[in-house]
């Protein structure tokens, strides 16, 4: 299972270099000069090899030497092309989880939409991915990676169609749920193919490319929400179908794209799987990977057996058990940090500290979620050169902190909330709960009602705690905030959701510092662990459980927020997120090994100690094992990883 066992192969040259650590490594690594640069043809490796295997500083000659020529054995651009076209899927997850929020604004004018009916067009879709990517666990192992992906694609089609098309919101909650049937699949399948195709010094980076395309996903969604909010007939529908055009360049490219070498390796159909490894791999041969993958299976199945399904396999061989409940951790904190609502109420965040513009607050969602994107950007840049751990660690502790600093930011803003100052009597009679509010904090909080008010230079004044209107939230239901053009004249102002204090930009550096923390770590390496750290086998119903989670919290924390900010008030919300980003760091500190660099093979052995004892051996980071082999037709700069030693 783990290198140790599996491992025929013949090393000539072991660079061992574990006496200072990193420092060390790197000073040697300094001193190899540009002599060893040009020492590029393997043969002239093997012969410096045996001539100065005594000396460090030859040794790490050698180790750069043979370093340069692994990377010269460039990963052939197909790789990169596959990546892309299912990360396609990671696009449409983004951009149809995120368009919504912009098609509803319009869509519940046109339809009358009701509360209930915007939230199960929210919800349903989230709900139908949860359950999707359970069933794409089964549907992965038995037909493989490519038909989920072409599947995938399908739905995301049928679902734009349909959406574009409808005339009520039945046949509109049938598209959403469609949509959702298709991010669940592609939410669990895109990151394990592309992990699978990866080389190993390269997998991290690809398969958050896929979480960046989320991001990008979002973000481009909020661009479109933008744009087509001045088409106020609709306008949703352009918005809705638009996913239709990624969705057919995915499927029509995934017609011409390989199935995974290693499911089809699983399934004894081991010609296609040399041939398309061969293409993956370019002028790298192929041999020593195909092996290790090969005995890798049929270890898999002496040690495990293939009796009984595979999650009952999962859950009593240890070392799976443990991934599992990392991969699923790693979800779970990954949505109780909040990042969904933190960006579903950017907008309103952004319209506490100032902006009072409809369309603009639009567009600053729109920049909230570009720079989401960007920061996804830098994880792809970081991931292979901090690591998965450090990486992950780093980004919650920040995540944790703007969250503390978010909370405050309402805190404050409702310690310093304004006072309700005139109490108009309601010109229909109903009894409504808004009069009964003394502060803007208690009005902000009800979901029926808004303030309508002055400003006397950067003082609230004449200030009533009004109904708002039940088809827009963006004016009072009667008095004097009811008609936007004229209060607007009146110079009155209509806060729905926030209150108008000196410290609202508290709240705002939160928000911005949130997205730049998460985006890096939290936000893609819950993906890019979960495809990776468990063994073929268990593969697919890992993906499937893990990615079960994350949609199931999704919705749990949507659902619960407004609930949760009436009980707990805002503030007291984002403090329990903070919390749990905390328990989420205890979690990480002790559970998740580093991945980095390893053969998706080697990755079980990690999982072979007690559960949650990373933290112990973190003082092992500076040992450097590396194993290069450098006789053969191979170069696999190997990994970090003490376990490795024979
Ligand atoms: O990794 C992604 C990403 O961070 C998205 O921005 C978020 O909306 C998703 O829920 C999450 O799974």
């Amino acid at each position: 299972m783990s290198r140790k066992a599996g491992d025929n192969v013949e090393y000539t040259l072991r660079s061992l270099s574990n006496l200072m650590g990193e420092k060390r490594r790197r000073q040697a690594e300094g001193a190899a000069g540009s002599g060893a640069a040009a020492a590029g043809e393997r043969s002239l490796i093997a012969a410096e090899s045996c001539s100065s295997l005594n000396s460090a500083a030859s040794g790490a000659e050698l180790e750069r030497a043979a370093r340069r020529q692994f990377q010269r054995d460039e990963t052939p651009g197909f790789v990169y092309v596959v990546s892309v076209f299912s990360a396609l899927g990671g696009f449409l997850f983004g951009y149809d989880t995120g368009v919504v929020s912009g098609a509803l604004l319009l869509l519940k004018r046109e339809l009358n939409l009701d509360a209930l009916w915007q939230e199960l067009l929210v919800s349903g879709t989230v709900g139908a991915a949860a359950l999707s990517a359970l069933a794409g666990g089964v549907l992965n192992g038995l037909c493989g990676r490519r038909p989920c992906i072409l599947l995938a694609s399908g739905l995301f089609t049928a679902g734009a169609g349909v959406l574009a098309a409808a005339r009520d919101k039945e046949t509109l909650l049938g598209g959403r749920v469609v949509v959702g049937l298709g991010i669940g699949v592609a939410s669990m399948t895109v990151p394990v193919y592309i992990a699978e195709v990866a080389p190993p010094h390269l997998r991290g980076r690809l398969v958050t490319i896929n979480t960046l395309f989320i991001t990008g996903g979002q973000f481009f969604a909020s661009v479109v929400d933008g744009l087509f909010s001045y088409l106020v007939k609709d306008g949703w529908r352009y918005m809705l179908g638009l996913s239709a055009v990624p969705a057919v360049i995915q499927f029509f490219g995934f017609l011409f794209l390989p199935e995974s070498p290693r499911w089809l390796i699983q399934k004894g159909q081991t010609q296609r799987a040399r041939r398309i490894l061969s293409q993956m791999r370019g002028n790298q041969a192929i041999d020593e990977e195909y092996d290790s993958i090969k005995n890798n299976i049929e270890e898999e199945e002496k040690e495990v057996g293939a009796a009984g399904p595979v999650i009952c396999r999962m859950l009593t061989y240890p070392p799976t058990r443990r991934a599992l409940i990392v991969g699923c951790g790693l979800q779970m904190f990954q949505q109780l940090s909040g990042i969904n609502t933190v960006m579903y109420y950017s907008a309103t965040i952004l319209q506490m500290s100032g902006v009072e513009d409809d369309r603009l607050a639009i567009w600053l969602a729109a920049l909230t979620a570009f720079i989401n994107f960007i920061f996804t950007l830098v994880g792809v840049w970081l991931v292979e050169r901090m690591g998965r751990r450090k990486l992950t660690l780093g980004s919650l502790a920040g995540t944790a902190v703007a969250l503390i600093i978010l909370a405050s930011g309402f805190l404050l803003s409702a310690q310093v909330s304004p006072r309700v100052t005139l109490n108009p009597p309601d010109p229909s009679h109903q009894n409504s709960t808004c009069t009964k509010y003394s502060y803007c904090n208690g009005c902000m909080l009800d979901p029926d009602c808004g303030l309508c008010y002055k400003l006397n230079k950067s003082s609230v004044v004449e200030s009533s705690c009004i109904p708002v209107d039940k088809h827009s939230t963006t004016k009072a239901a009667w008095g004097r905030c009811s008609n936007e053009t004229i209060f607007k004249k009146e110079d009155l102002f209509w806060a729905y959701n926030f209150c108008p204090t000196p410290y609202s930009w508290t709240a705002l550096l939160g928000l911005i510092l949130y997205l730049v923390f998460f985006a890096p770590g939290m936000g893609p390496m819950p993906w890019t662990v979960n495809s990776e750290i468990y063994p073929l086998w268990a593969r697919s119903t890992g993906n499937a459980c893990s990615s079960g989670v994350n949609w199931v919290f999704n919705v749990l924390v949507s659902l619960t927020f407004l609930h949760t900010a009436e009980y707990l008030t805002y503030y007291g919300a984002f403090f329990l997120y903070a919390g749990f980003a905390g328990l989420g760091l205890l979690f990480i500190y002790g559970c998740l090994p580093e991945t980095k660099g390893k053969k998706l093979e080697e990755i079980e052995s990690l999982f072979e100690s007690r559960l949650c004892t990373c933290g112990m051996s973190d003082s092992d980071e500076g040992r450097y094992i590396e194993y290069i082999r450098v006789k053969g037709s191979n170069y696999h700069l190997s990994d970090n990883d003490a376990s490795d030693v024979e």
